[in-house]
């Protein structure tokens, strides 16, 4: 009130300057603020319609619409060979796609037909630790969604944190812990686009009870009860492998075997509606032991399993397929 009065006795062009002085004023205060950085949240690093390329792309290239998939852990990847009429698609030739930059990994999906049902599988997976965001190594999920995958089985190399675990032990997977999750990172995170879900998952049989129990039976009939478990898993977020004071406080959590991938995978799975069986294979059993996590062995008794893996897989596909 006081302003208006004095401002309206100065002349015209006084008044013109002072409001410039104030235009001037504030915006130098609004350069000095600090500038709010606004990271793009995980759920939109991919948003729909990107998805949806990158699916009709796949659907294009094989003219098979899959309603298995299958995530091939990087010691499990002889599952593709099991595939009929087997498409190749390099990742890096879909749109989008991440590529990983690791030697060894072999970056395609192969499309074809396994026990007479269609399968779309990934040789090789994007892992957090080479670098990506949780959401790049999850759209492959969304992806096999939209191609018209109902089922999807994850597997995964794992190390030996329950003592009684042995190297090439099969784990079926019947709960996780979302160490990840816990401290604030989901691929998931940000907001949400109702056709893949709502804004939060409960993950009651996230682990699909029915193929749980469905992949025993089978493993059992399979003749492979003596290294059969169902256990807790756990995804460790960086490239070095876990000490022994970790394998210690991971044990006391209740984690029963723990891997680089997968529980964030099987998050985005049973948020956008696909049925998930997942298991892995122990590699390494180093509780307490001289062992050192990074060499595999013995190759020769992994082969063995490795083939009991993809029995595994090739008989729940049937099952499913024909409704047994
Ligand atoms: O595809 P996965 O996750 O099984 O790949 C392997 C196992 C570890 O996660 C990582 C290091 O060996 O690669
Ligand atoms: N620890 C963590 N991740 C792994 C291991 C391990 O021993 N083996 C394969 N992936």
């Amino acid at each position: 009130m006081k302003c208006q009065q004095c401002c309206a006795s100065k002349s015209p062009l006084a008044r013109r300057l002072q409001l410039k002085k104030q235009k001037e004023a504030e915006e130098a205060e609004a350069k000095a603020r600090p500038k709010q950085i606004v990271v793009t949240p995980q759920s939109l690093l991919y948003n729909y319609d990107d998805v949806s390329a990158m699916a009709e792309y796949i659907l294009r290239t094989c003219r098979i619409r899959p309603k298995f998939g299958v995530v091939c852990s990087t010691v499990l990847s002889s599952m593709v060979n099991m595939i009929e009429n087997p498409v190749d698609i390099p990742f890096r030739d879909i749109p989008q796609f991440p590529v990983s930059p690791v030697d060894g990994h072999d970056n395609k999906l192969v499309v074809g037909t396994l026990m007479g049902a269609t399968v779309i599988a990934m040789q090789g997976r994007i892992h957090a630790y080479e670098g990506f965001e949780l959401a790049s190594c999850t759209v492959p999920v969304h992806v096999m969604k939209l191609c018209g995958v109902k089922y999807v089985f994850f597997t995964s190399a794992a190390g030996a944190v329950n003592p009684g675990y042995a190297v090439g032990d099969i784990m079926l997977i019947k709960d996780h812990i979302n160490l990840f999750g816990m401290m604030g990172s989901s691929p998931l995170i940000g907001r949400h686009d109702s056709r893949f879900g709502g804004p939060c998952v409960s993950m009651v049989n996230a682990y699909d009870n029915y193929l749980l129990e469905r992949g025993m039976e089978i493993g059992k009939s399979l003749g492979y009860q003596e290294c059969l478990r169902t256990g807790v898993f756990a995804c460790l977020g960086s490239p070095s492998y876990e000490t022994e004071a970790e394998q210690k406080i991971l044990s006391l959590l209740g984690v029963d075997a723990v891997g680089m991938s997968l529980v964030h995978e099987v998050i985005v799975a049973h948020h956008c509606g696909l049925r998930v069986f997942s298991f892995v294979l122990i590699t390494v059993s180093g509780f307490g032991e001289d062992e050192d996590p990074a060499v595999v062995n013995p190759e020769s008794f992994l082969r063995q399993q490795q083939y009991a893996c993809n029995e595994l897989i090739a008989r729940l596909i049937y099952d499913i397929q024909n409704d047994l």
